[in-house]
């Protein structure tokens, strides 16, 4: 039997890739949980609207990207893809909201060069900061001092702090460079700065300009195609993002994959069969194990017999996120955007806003999610706030910042406790050392999901591709 720990969509993936690689094993899911899907949790008011609780929208773009985009086609779901263009307004306009004011950050290359607030220059001026800075030899650091040191204190103020916060709800002072901007600091290390990095990956691939790109190339008639030539910036599904995990479920199981559900697995034994698996009060017996569960969560299953490997992987940090989507009958908006994000030092109760129904309208309803915690849940909303508590903070906020003074019609106030992993400063070394013991102790266990290469959907299900290639 080969065993996947975690039904959210990395486990699916995992069973689902194992499945049409034609693996002859029984394949087990097991999900601690009621319902599969994880934090992609889609949910249908009585008046018919939809509130997303988790993700909402999915990148096309890279391998991964289109990775997900054949996942689509092979489950037969295209036709409920929601393309946006990256000529759209909601892809245009990324709004910050710094000094009590709502900015538009520059969306072009045209823009760059001119003065916007709250930037004080232009944002090509940041090159210039960064010809002259000298070069720090260094094996990782946070994000925001990379770029606090070679691009200027207002870009990583600005635009790296709120983008951290509308990735991972974590503080750029603590996330590693590697996890946004792994390139970029290489140059620096191995050219001086990112500008003479840049110049010089450009020069040395300069031939490859004219000839066949080494990205695959998606094929015509494909969705990836299609994305490539309509330009997608993001995507999302028509009914709510979590049909994709519904859809893999009925695919797996009628393929033959077992799911159980209320499955929490709390021990592996590793033997020299593979491994003993406890889930409730049984045991079974697997050839090997697919853990898709947080490294935080698979961390005491091993705490007896791999010690160090279990606090390798307890050292791998979440936050937790309260989501509070609301709606308003008619438009209550001034603005036509994604939204707005808003950095952490302007102190604020939320970490942002998500303009729902300007991406994907709905009737003639306005949706709003208010993301607020994160790295600052404490801190910011107390030990345990209440719903009620996290739902005035919100309502007051968008009074205050969208001038929106009408009631909601409907809300949802959702609390997701450790959501998202945070990769701080020594993340990739840790995950090698990780594997590393994996591999050196010839453990049949692989790991996949959102604590070790990626956080967005397509990481995941890429995760979870290539864990379920070496358990072939
Ligand atoms: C608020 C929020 C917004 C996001 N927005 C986006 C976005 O816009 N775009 C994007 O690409 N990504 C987004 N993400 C990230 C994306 O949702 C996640 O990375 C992805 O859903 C993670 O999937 P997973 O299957 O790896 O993990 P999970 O969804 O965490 O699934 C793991 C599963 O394991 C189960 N489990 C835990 N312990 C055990 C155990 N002991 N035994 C058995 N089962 C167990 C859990 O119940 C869970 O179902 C967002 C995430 C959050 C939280
Ligand atoms: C504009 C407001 C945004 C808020 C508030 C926000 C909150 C938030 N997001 C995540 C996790 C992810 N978001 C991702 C993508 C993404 N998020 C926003 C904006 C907000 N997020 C945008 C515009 C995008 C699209 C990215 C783009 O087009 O450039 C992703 C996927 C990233 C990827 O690699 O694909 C994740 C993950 C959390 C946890 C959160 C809570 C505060």
């Amino acid at each position: 039997m080969q065993a996947i720990l975690g039904g959210g969509i990395s486990g699916l993936s995992a069973a689902y890739y194992l499945l049409k690689a034609g693996s002859k094993s029984k394949i087990i899911v097991f999900e601690s949980g009621k319902r599969v899907g994880g934090w992609i949790c889609t949910s249908r008011e009585s008046n018919g609207l939809l509130f997303e609780q988790g993700p909402r929208t999915i990148r096309p773009r890279f391998e991964a990207g289109m990775n997900t985009l054949q996942l689509i086609e092979e489950l037969h779901i295209s036709h409920l893809v929601r393309g946006i263009p990256s000529s759209h307004s909601t892809a245009k306009n990324r709004m910050i909201f710094v000094k009590n004011k709502l900015h538009t950050l520059p969306s072009s290359l045209l823009q760059a060069f001119v003065r916007k607030a709250p930037f004080s220059r232009p944002l090509a001026a940041a090159l210039l900061h960064d010809l002259k800075a000298s070069r720090k030899v260094l094996d990782d650091e946070s994000i925001y001092s990379f770029v606090e040191r070679r691009l200027g204190r207002e870009l990583a103020d600005y635009a790296i702090s709120p983008m951290i916060c509308g990735i991972c709800a974590g503080d750029a002072k603590e996330i590693s460079v590697k996890f946004l901007a792994k390139s970029l600091f290489e140059w620096e290390q191995n050219h001086g700065s990112i500008t003479k990095g840049l110049l010089a990956t450009a020069w040395a691939n300069r031939e490859k300009l004219w000839t066949k790109s080494s990205v695959p190339k998606p094929l015509p008639g494909t969705l990836a195609y299609k994305a490539k030539q309509e330009r997608w910036s993001v995507w999302s599904l028509e009914g709510g993002l979590e049909i994709l995990p519904q859809t893999m479920l009925k695919h797996i199981q009628s393929g033959g994959v077992e799911v159980n559900l209320n499955g929490k697995c709390s021990k592996i034994t590793f033997n020299d069969e593979g491994a003993l698996l406890t889930v409730g009060n049984k045991n079974f017996h697997a050839k090997n194990v697919i853990s898709t569960v947080p490294a935080q969560r698979l961390a005491p299953m091993l705490a007896d017999q791999h010690p160090m490997l279990s606090e390798e992987l307890s050292r791998i940090p979440t936050v937790t996120v309260a989501v509070v989507n609301l709606a308003f009958k008619g438009n209550v908006l001034n603005h036509d955007a994604f939204g707005f994000l808003i950095p952490p030092s302007e102190q604020k109760p939320i970490l942002g806003v998500i303009f729902d129904t300007c991406s994907f309208p709905q009737n003639d309803f306005t949706v709003l999610t208010v993301m607020m915690g994160g790295r600052w849940f404490e801190s910011r909303l107390g030990s345990s706030p209440s719903a009620d508590n996290i739902l005035n903070i919100a309502l007051s906020e968008i009074r205050s910042i969208l001038r929106i003074s009408q009631e909601p019609c409907n809300h949802q106030v959702s609390v997701l406790k450790d959501c998202i992993p945070q990769y701080v400063v020594g993340h990739h070394d840790r995950v090698e050392k990780i594997r590393g013991y994996i591999q050196k102790h010839k453990l049949p266990l692989s790991l996949a999901g959102s604590s070790y290469d990626g956080v967005g959907v397509n990481d995941v299900i890429f995760s979870a591709k290539q864990a379920a290639k070496i358990n072939l």
